[in-house]
């Protein structure tokens, strides 16, 4: 009698780490504009595992950032389901924090702190004494403590962004959804924001789902690339990145994972020639 009770939390925690955080299941999803209606993505599936870096990769237009709206819960599926963990996305919640390219997605009038804890006022997700002591460590992992008291207009541009990285961890979310963060910088600020963003990766080791088009980017931060079809998006391929790290950009087989890459979206001449 006591066994049989004890099996049936075992047997929902087995079927808890079965169940996949994030099924995105044959989901189109379509804007309707005055003149006509756009297929952005066209019956897309896939499975983000916990603590898994997934990366959706795809040529401009192909419905990335459509596809983190469909997952943030602002824009609804004509066909198919979005569900996280086992249970359908009907709308956006503090579950799944985004993080965006603009450097404008700070408000100006608040300081890095006030930023920070700005989610946590507005969904009330943590008891309000918690706010400042949790905002606080967020920004110490991003290493702004001392700009704590600091307005956005006097902050650079990774700056900023660690800011907004900082205000979408600090809510814990399940997912930290992330659209193209680090392509308004220079390249060497992209380089250490990819860095950091492992290394705060392999402190918390929380959910990632990170849209770029820039493959080097892909293969660097993912541990899984879904590559997709130009407009309306479809997958072409899904991908381990598990073995490549950014210190092993020159290797043989790095460049000829870029280059199998490559070829998936922009066809087999390039590779050929490339
Ligand atoms: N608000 C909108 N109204 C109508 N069509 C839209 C809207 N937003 C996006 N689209 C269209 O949906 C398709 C997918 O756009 P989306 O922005 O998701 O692509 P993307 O892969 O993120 O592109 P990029 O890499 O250039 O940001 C494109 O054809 C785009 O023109």
């Amino acid at each position: 009698m006591a066994l049989a009770m004890m099996r049936e939390p075992l047997e929902a925690q087995a079927q808890q780490a079965a169940t996949p955080l994030l099924s995105v299941r044959d989901v189109t999803l379509q804007y309707q504009t005055r003149r006509q209606i756009v297929t952005a993505t066209y019956r897309v599936s896939f499975d983000v595992q916990r603590q898994d870096r997934f990366i959706l990769l795809g040529p401009s237009g192909c419905g990335k950032s459509t596809l983190l709206k469909g997952i943030g819960g602002f824009l609804s599926p004509v066909e198919g389901e979005i569900s996280l963990a086992g249970k359908r996305i009907t709308g956006p919640g503090a579950d799944r924090m985004m993080v965006f390219q603009e450097f404008d997605q700070l408000l100006p009038w608040q300081t890095v702190l006030g930023n920070v804890m700005f989610p946590m006022r507005k969904t009330g997700r943590f008891p309000r004494s918690e706010w400042r002591d949790r905002a606080m460590r967020a920004v110490e992992k991003v290493g702004l403590a001392k700009f704590a008291d600091s307005h956005p207009h006097t902050l650079s541009g990774g700056m900023k962004q660690r800011v907004a990285i900082a205000r979408a961890l600090a809510m814990e979310p399940e997912i930290l959804l992330m659209d193209e963060p680090f392509a308004a910088l220079d390249a060497l600020t992209r380089r250490r924001m990819q860095d950091e963003l492992l290394e705060l990766w392999n402190d918390i080791r929380f959910t990632l789902v990170f849209v770029t088009h820039s493959i080097q980017e892909a293969i660097v931060i993912g541990s899984r690339i879904v590559v997709m079809t130009p407009h309306p998006g479809q997958i072409r391929a899904e991908l381990d990145a598990t073995p490549f790290k950014q210190e092993d950009a020159g290797s043989e087989e790095f460049m000829a994972f870029n280059r199998k890459i490559n070829g998936m979206l922009f066809g087999e001449e390039k590779i050929a020639h490339g």
